[in-house]
């Protein structure tokens, strides 16, 4: 199974996380989070990752700009696209970047899953998160969830990636209901609001290989 670990900031927690095993490692490249970097420090952190997990950078409506900076910049293995961009957007920035894009979705009801099967393949693959709740400026990062049943109505065929709120506590329940290719947590091994936390980011590895013995 995949698991990504969004949001790192520090030489420290990019050592940490692939010392456990991660499959990916994400940049945010949004200002409003308090997970942002800049390509540069992205660039400079994920030197010790290349080759031992994907490299994905995180952007949201990013204009043409901003994915050139990034991708000259960093490189990433992966653009993660999480913000409202359409079907033929998608197909641009691969198109252009040579890059394979996860698109993202916010979920909250059933017909947030029946607008992310027309990204079917043209995203590499799909990744569901929670809809931002009231208030907040991140379109995620959020650590929240949503109902994971929603998924059960998706072909099995389709690959996708779950987040929203996941930690320690709840990925083995979140695990027997759903059947990701992957798992994408952020806020959930935090100490506070991009802070990420050793000890939190171990339980998270622990929790999920005891959920899948
Ligand atoms: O983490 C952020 O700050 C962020 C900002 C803007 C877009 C996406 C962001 N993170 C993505 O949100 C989910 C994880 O959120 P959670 O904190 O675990 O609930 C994951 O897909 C991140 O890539």
């Amino acid at each position: 199974m995949d698991i990504k670990i969004c949001g790192l900031k520090t030489p420290e927690i990019v050592a940490a996380v692939i010392n456990q095993g991660a499959s990916h490692i994400g940049f945010i490249f949004f200002p409003k989070s308090p997970r942002h970097v800049q390509p540069e420090v992205a660039a400079t952190l994920a030197q010790a990752a290349r080759g031992k997990a994907k490299i994905v950078a995180v952007t949201v409506d990013a204009d043409d700009a901003l994915l050139e900076d990034i991708v000259s910049t960093l490189k990433p293995d992966i653009l993660q696209l999480h913000g409202h961009e359409s079907v033929a957007r998608v197909q641009t920035v691969k198109e252009r970047y040579g890059v394979p894009v996860i698109k993202a979705f916010s979920v909250r009801e059933a017909a947030d899953l029946d607008a992310a099967l027309a990204y079917v393949g043209v995203a590499d693959r799909l990744l569901f998160d929670a809809r931002a709740p009231k208030g907040s400026e991140l379109p995620g990062g959020n650590g929240v969830s949503f109902d994971w049943t929603l998924l059960a109505r998706l072909d099995g065929s389709i690959d996708y990636m779950l987040s929203g709120g996941l930690n320690a506590e709840n990925v083995a329940a979140a695990l027997a209901q759903t059947a990701p290719a992957g798992l994408d947590v952020s806020s959930g091994v935090e100490s506070a609001p991009g802070v990420k936390d050793e000890t939190r980011i171990a339980a998270f590895f622990e929790a999920v290989r005891k959920a899948r013995i």
